[in-house]
């Protein structure tokens, strides 16, 4: 199965893992299993220039340490690198003249196979450089003018001598360096490491030949005389580990993921290998993922004969060309990239088991041809300008890093100088196990190219990467759940303590809430209505005050904790004839709901005289007007039902009686028919701030059901309807107390009596009705 993937940072994330990326949280992990170099690795000796390929300090000096208790060099103690450093003569390897030496790790690893009478396997090094040198081809004779192997680990240019981890020459073959170079790599590319195989050298030094074979050897077997490339090689050995693996694996569920990008790098330009139409492709910096190719492709693989395919594809896209050396040189740098995902469990478990991503990488560098006498064209100078640019560029990078473990100086490090060591940033001083091959060639007439890339080689060995086995651990994942479960209780902790996000909207949506909640049961304590006595004889009188009060109350406990629920003067609805509606302007009805409210009331409902409008405005908290809905009620037997009780504010205050404009009383003979008409409006209303209510809930802007409120406010219009039915008849009008709410029959006012002290029926319902919206409001801005 193939996947293209146009987002390289997001293809990170594992399938099996689903949104979780092992790289991804490797960062979040508070350790990591790393591997630290091995001290060995570290050369005694600093390099000798910044300059790109330039000799040792002294060629023809090897050194030695003075705590040396062997033959071999010993790891060197860098703070004591200066004064435990001798000089002695060359050993007896180098035959023709003492020549410098590399790092003492090559001589302390003991290999068996080499012959050294090691025990132990050696350690495999974060950084590792072999030299190849290619074989004479036909037709070529140099006479002793070659570059000869001296030994397992070192090689001779004329007089100099070179050393580093392996040497091969025209008789090694490609299964050899596979042995050396490849099997390790995919050992610890399965263990979870990153990889990384760079060879470097003058052009028609065998570097593509030793990496990837010629084509027709691609989808060869890997026979050990074969000509197939180390690459090839790799992933036949990988993908039969992995099947061994898969078959051994009883008891436990293990995935693998592939996939596969492949780049060059032509005249400064990145191109993908994979879809040639996609040029000039951006490197970005992921802090998580690292450095990654916008847009490049990535084909996921299940098989060899996959990435054979893909191999062959991308090789056969590469830009090539000829050069003095090489008839079919390579003009450009390419990277192949594979990346591996594993995750295993046990089968029975419910546990996570463990992840596992690694990355290998394999670059073939475009040869420098310094010898060519002419130029095939104006576009040969252009690749030869950008590819002797791009490995300056590698070489000066290479150079920092050597240089930065002796000094101890964090030097700026040059990786985005050129796309190469850019995309290099993570093989060369990263975190991946790094291999480097040179190639040369076995003509020694221009000694310069080959010893350039030999000191090349020997620089690298400095550079000290810290590679780390990328897994995450049963133990990790729980103690990541472990910190996210602390972090969300010291979220809620100091959320509720108000000391975190006062200025986040979250939080404040939450304190309003808390505070709407808070209000909601202020309001439900203090509008409970009192218990309405019927037969009470008692007189109760509406003071202003204590309208103006309650008014008063219910603004503030609105306004205190929710100004924004504060009402404006202008949406004051006051209809005649003590039919009032008071609605929300912004939650509880649409504007043109209120004017639709209005209009009606205006046009069934004699209009109050402007002295009373004002009286009766005045009694209304300026800032509440528009948050009621005054209807005109009258008094009916089943206000009697309700269990009503008195604000514990309302009956501290002091209680005055009112005087109420008889201009609210109407004729009882109005009563029916306006009763009915803002019964209806009061019904409409409701069925609105039904509606408003139904589509609060489910927008979920504010939670929290009003089924109570809503059952109140049927419950009044079921006193009101009966109130309409026996209005008429009974001729009745009541007084209001606030202080017991009872509710009394009284004789009939007289027109001519119209400004009675006492507030009328209608008026004693309608503010009961006002209480009763006032409540339905706020409650309803509350949830
Ligand atoms: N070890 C080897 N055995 C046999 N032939 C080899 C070996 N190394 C290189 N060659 C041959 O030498 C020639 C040049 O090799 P190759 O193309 O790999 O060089 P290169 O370093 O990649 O050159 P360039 O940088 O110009 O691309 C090829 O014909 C290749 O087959």
């Amino acid at each position: 199965m193939r996947t293209k993937s146009s987002n390289p940072a997001s293809t990170s994330e594992s399938r099996f893992l689903g949104n979780i990326s092992t790289s991804s949280l490797r960062n979040l992990l508070p350790r990591s299993i790393s591997t630290k170099p091995s001290k060995s690795i570290f050369s005694s000796r600093n390099p000798s220039s910044n300059a790109e390929n330039t000799p040792p300090l002294d060629p023809n000096v090897q050194t030695k340490y003075a705590d040396d208790d062997s033959s071999s060099a010993t790891k060197p103690v860098l703070s004591d690198l200066s004064k435990s450093r001798i000089t002695e003569v060359a050993p007896s390897d180098c035959q023709k003249q003492p020549s410098a030496t590399l790092d003492p790790p090559v001589k302390s690893e003991t290999d068996p196979s080499d012959g050294d009478g090691g025990v132990l396997p050696p350690p495999d090094p974060s950084v590792k450089v072999v030299a190849r040198i290619r074989p004479t081809k036909d037709g070529e004779n140099w006479g002793d003018r070659t570059v000869k192997k001296v030994s397992p680990r070192t090689l001779s240019v004329g007089d100099r001598t070179f050393s580093f981890d392996s040497v091969f020459d025209s008789k090694s073959g490609q299964e050899d360096v596979f042995q050396k170079v490849g099997v390790p790599l995919v050992k610890n590319a399965l263990a979870g490491y990153n990889t990384s195989i760079l060879s470097y050298g003058q052009s028609g030094s065998g570097k593509t030949y030793t990496l990837w074979g010629p084509p027709s050897a691609m989808v060869e077997d890997s026979r050990p005389d074969s000509c197939q490339g180390i690459v090839p090689r790799i992933f036949e050995m990988l993908f039969r580990e992995i099947q061994k693996e898969q078959e051994n694996s009883e008891g436990k569920q293990l995935n693998y993921q592939f996939r596969c990008s492949f780049l060059e790098i032509y005249n400064e330009q990145i191109g993908d290998l994979l879809d040639p139409t996609l040029r000039n492709l951006e490197i970005k910096d992921d802090p998580k993922n690292g450095v990654y190719v916008e847009n490049l492709t990535e084909e996921y693989v299940t098989s060899y004969e996959d990435v054979t395919q893909i191999l062959i594809k991308g090789l056969s896209s590469r830009k090539v060309g000829a050069t003095s050396m090489n008839s079919k040189s390579s003009r450009s740098h390419i990277v192949c990239t594979f990346i591996i995902e594993s995750w295993c469990k046990e089968t029975s478990s419910k546990c996570f088991g463990s992840s596992k991503t690694s990355r290998m990488s394999f670059i073939d560098l475009a040869g420098l041809d310094r010898n060519k006498v002419d130029d095939s064209g104006r576009q040969c100078a252009r690749e030869d300008k950008y590819v002797k640019k791009s490995l300056s560029r590698l070489g000066l990078l290479v150079n920092t890093l050597a240089k930065a473990p002796q000094t101890g100086k964090s030097e700026d490090v040059p990786y985005k100088a050129s796309c190469l060591t850019h995309l290099l940033q993570e093989s060369i001083g990263g975190n991946s196990k790094l291999t480097v091959i040179c190639a040369v060639s076995p003509d020694n007439k221009n000694d310069g190219e080959i010893l350039r890339t030999l000191r090349f080689g020997e620089r690298v060995k400095y550079i000290r990467n810290e590679p780390v086995i990328n897994e995450i651990t049963e133990d990790d994942v729980n103690g990541l759940t472990d910190q996210i479960r602390q972090l969300k209780e010291e979220l809620i902790r100091a959320k509720s303590s108000g000391s975190v996000g006062s200025n986040n909207g979250y939080f404040q949506g939450r304190n309003v809430r808390e505070s709407l909640n808070q209000l909601r049961v202020s309001l439900n304590r203090s509008l409970i209505l009192p218990h309405i006595d019927n037969d009470s004889d008692e007189e109760v009188n509406v003071d202003e005050d204590d309208v103006r009060e309650l008014h008063q109350q219910l603004l503030q406990n609105s306004s205190e904790d929710v100004r924004d629920y504060s009402v404006s003067r202008d949406s004051v609805q006051f209809g005649g004839s003590c039919d009032t509606d008071l609605a929300s302007e912004d939650d509880f009805h649409s504007s043109e709901e209120k004017e639709l409210d209005l209009k009606e009331s205006q046009d069934e409902l004699p209009l109050p005289s402007k002295d009373n409008f004002e009286l009766a405005d005045k009694a209304i908290n300026p800032a509440i007007k528009s948050g009621v809905s005054i209807s005109l009620c009258c008094q009916s037997p089943f206000l009697q039902d309700p269990t009503l009780s008195e604000s514990p504010k309302l009956r501290n205050a002091q209680r005055k009686s009112v005087t109420f404009s008889s201009i609210c009383s109407v004729s009882q003979n109005n009563i029916p028919d306006n009763s009915k008409l803002k019964s209806d409006v009061l019904r409409q209303s409701l069925n609105q701030s039904e509606h408003t209510q139904s589509s609060l809930r489910s927008s979920k802007i504010f939670p929290g059901p009003t089924e109570s409120l809503a059952a109140s406010l049927q419950r009044g219009l079921q006193i009101i309807d009966h109130h309409q039915q026996n209005s008429a008849p009974s001729k009745s009008s009541v007084s209001f107390s606030f202080e017991h709410l009872t509710l009394k029959p009284r004789p009939e006012v007289d027109k001519a009596n119209s400004s009675a002290q006492t507030i009328p029926e209608n008026t004693a319902i309608h503010r009961w009705t006002i209480c009763l919206f006032t409540l339905c409001i706020l409650q309803k801005k509350s949830v």
